[in-house]
């Protein structure tokens, strides 16, 4: 979990290769009206989100079912939305992926070919809601390199 350009797509494909589970980018859920809002710089609201998440619950609960667990890069940023994530199966653990806004808004404006445009990081920084201490999920520093963050989610995950 994490705002846009936290680096949710990178860290959670390096824990599914080092871990050998599926991945799905929550991105590819969204339906074409969502991408176009975001990509005109408007952002998403709730009623936009509540659908893509039920999908995004029911992908994960489709493989739990038959025992196999998953990784996902999903923005998450509210609580409301982490309750539809872990409505279950499966138990889900989150990895917020935080640190300072000017670094990631750094980050974005580098990336080629992405719909997000680095205006909506405001947006998101606002929307977001840190995971709670009841909350099964821990936090990484992403001002660390893409492979010490996998190393410290998958001995977070091995040993929580
Ligand atoms: N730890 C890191 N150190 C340096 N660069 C990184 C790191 N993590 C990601 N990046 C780079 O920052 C950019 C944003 O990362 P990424 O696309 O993974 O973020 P994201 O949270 O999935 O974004 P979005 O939600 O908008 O799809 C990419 O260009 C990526 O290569
Ligand atoms: O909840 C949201 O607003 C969305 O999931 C966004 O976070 C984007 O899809 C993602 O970050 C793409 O850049």
């Amino acid at each position: 979990m994490g705002v846009s350009g936290s680096g949710k797509s990178t860290v959670a494909e390096g824990i599914s290769t080092a871990m050998g589970l599926p991945f799905a980018e929550a991105d590819r859920f969204h339906p074409e009206a969502n991408i176009a809002k975001m990509s005109a710089g408007i952002p998403l609201t709730d009623a936009d989100r509540w659908p893509w998440l039920s999908d995004l619950a029911a992908w994960m609960a489709t493989q739990a079912r038959e025992g196999q667990s998953t990784v996902m890069a999903c923005s998450a940023l509210r609580r409301a939305y982490r309750d539809v994530l872990r409505s279950g199966p499966p138990e889900v653990q989150f990895v917020h992926l935080d640190g300072p806004v000017e670094l990631i808004a750094a980050r974005m404006s580098a990336r080629p070919d992405h719909f997000m445009p680095a205006s909506l990081l405001a947006s998101q920084v606002r929307t977001l809601e840190p995971l709670g201490a009841d909350e099964d999920g821990v936090v990484l520093d992403l001002r660390h390199d893409p492979q010490t963050l996998v190393e410290q989610a998958v001995e977070w995950l091995a040993h929580r």
